[in-house]
């Protein structure tokens, strides 16, 4: 019988911050071997630290080549034998590190496209070491789109806190550059990611909204005109394509609305204002995921956290949601090429 649970990547992430312990908790609570077939990704001698770490054991077949995935074999260690032994120094920003966890996503996409792995959900990574390592991509995201072919079709970050999910106009970039890139285009594309996004995942007619992105919505235009001049035009576009959009309503109450359950998604103008609203009302469960790519691909929203690096005191939460996720939308993603 073939086996149901989808065959899944786990990269370690930044060996400087908490993603092996994680993972390694991960997998001694039985959750990966749960919901997937899961292979960890990264080099072995990690892996064991991030046990020692956690104070965990738990059994592994450690194998060296993708060609010896073997789904229903327990949890497999795809040990890449990639990292500097400086790696090894816990909350540092590092470019071997940031080399080493970039050239692990790369390797692990690679897999994906070979047909080895039907996605994966990654330990956090860190964005200032990705580029000192060489990734000069603003994050992840662009890397991610660049290598698996799609940078000129909607793609980026979008979060998910329980049946919430949010997508952005803008991300990885200085707030004062934010306002000059809030376009028409832009603000389609963002919708249209959202749209598509929760249509694979089983919704059928998306309730969006649109956040503004000035106080009370730019009051008139006598605070700010880019709710006259860019979101409403842009939902104006979006609803004539048969998209379902609301907005753009004043950003300091649309969560409100959307987590009492009026909407599915809120598009965001920038980074800080959705997570701020996401991560307050659960920091715990909060998912990021790499949406308009080919494969199933999340991680936790938190990032690397070097003040509890090593520590062993890292919540599982997040990262549980994400693999849970990644699972769901690997097998949906499945289920849609048998159609
Ligand atoms: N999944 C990923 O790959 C993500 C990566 N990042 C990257 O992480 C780096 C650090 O970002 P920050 O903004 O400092 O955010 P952060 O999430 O790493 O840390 C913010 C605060 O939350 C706490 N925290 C984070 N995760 C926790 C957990 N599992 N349990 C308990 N406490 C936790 C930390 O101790 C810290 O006080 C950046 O380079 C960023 O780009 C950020 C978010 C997601
Ligand atoms: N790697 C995922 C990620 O970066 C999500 O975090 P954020 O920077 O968007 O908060």
């Amino acid at each position: 019988m073939k086996e149901e649970r989808p065959i899944l990547g786990i990269p370690l992430g930044d060996a400087a911050g908490i993603g092996p312990e994680l993972v390694a908790k991960l997998a001694a609570k039985g959750v990966l071997s749960e919901h997937s077939c899961p292979v960890i990704i990264g080099d072995e001698r990690l892996l064991i630290k991030g046990i020692e770490i956690a104070g965990v054991s738990f059994e592994y077949k450690r194998i060296t080549h993708p060609e010896d995935i073997v789904s229903g074999e327990g949890i497999l260690l795809l040990d890449t034998e990639s990292l500097d032994t400086e790696g090894l120094r816990l909350s540092e920003v590092s470019a071997s590190n940031g080399k080493e966890e970039a050239d692990n996503l790369v390797r692990t996409m690679d897999w994906c496209k070979e047909g080895y792995l039907e996605g994966f959900c990654f330990a956090p990574l860190n964005k200032a070491a990705m580029k000192l390592g060489g990734y000069e991509y603003e994050s992840e995201h662009e890397l991610f789109a660049d290598k698996l072919g799609v940078a000129h079709l909607p793609h980026g970050e979008m979060n998910v806190l329980e049946d919430l999910w949010t997508s952005r106009v803008t991300s990885h970039i200085p707030l004062s550059e934010v306002s000059r890139n809030i376009t028409v285009e832009r603000v389609m594309d963002a919708i249209t990611l959202a749209n598509d996004t929760l249509r694979r995942g089983g919704f059928t007619n998306p309730r969006i909204v649109i956040a503004a992105i000035n106080p009370h919505g730019g009051d008139s235009g006598t605070c700010g005109r880019e709710e006259i001049d860019v979101l409403e035009p842009a939902v104006r576009l979006a609803a004539e394509n048969g998209i379902r959009v609301d907005g753009p309503f004043p950003s300091d109450t649309v969560f409100l609305k959307a987590f009492k359950g009026d909407y599915d998604a809120v598009v965001t103008m920038y980074h800080d204002q959705g997570q701020i609203a996401m991560k307050l009302k659960g920091f715990q469960k909060g998912i990021t995921v790499a949406a308009g790519q080919p494969y199933a691909i999340t991680t936790p929203a938190h990032g690397t956290a070097y003040d509890i690096a090593g520590k062993g005191i890292a919540d599982t939460g997040a990262f549980e949601a994400a693999f849970r996720l990644c699972a769901r939308m690997a097998l949906s993603d499945r289920e849609n090429k048998r159609k």
